[in-house]
């Protein structure tokens, strides 16, 4: 299953910069292993926002959740998620 995810990160103004920079790291690795495996299929930042946009390929809304909760940046993040299907004038072939 398709799903588009919106994070917004809130980093709080007092978290001190090196402990942001190691739960930003540790992000980044988690993400990019989700991306290698497939999971993590696209992320695009928003312009001039600290949010991406995300498509995940995922079996089914329990593994995103648990994807999810898993980032490290999770505690400091708003997530919104919407479920995707295939459109009928998509032409590529892994859009479902
Ligand atoms: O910077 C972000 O948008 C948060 C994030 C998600 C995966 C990642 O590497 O950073």
């Amino acid at each position: 299953m398709l799903f588009k995810v919106e994070m917004t990160v809130n980093i709080p103004l007092d978290m001190p910069v090196e402990t942001a920079a190691e739960i930003k790291a540790k992000e980044k690795a988690y993400s990019q292993q989700l991306q290698n495996e497939g999971k993590w299929r696209h992320i695009w930042r928003v312009a001039g926002l600290y949010s991406n946009v995300s498509i995940f390929d995922v079996k089914d809304a329990e593994e995103l959740h648990n994807l999810l909760l898993a980032l490290p940046l999770y505690p400091y993040m708003n997530i919104k998620v919407d479920a995707l299907c295939r459109h009928p004038s998509s032409i590529r072939d892994d859009d479902k």
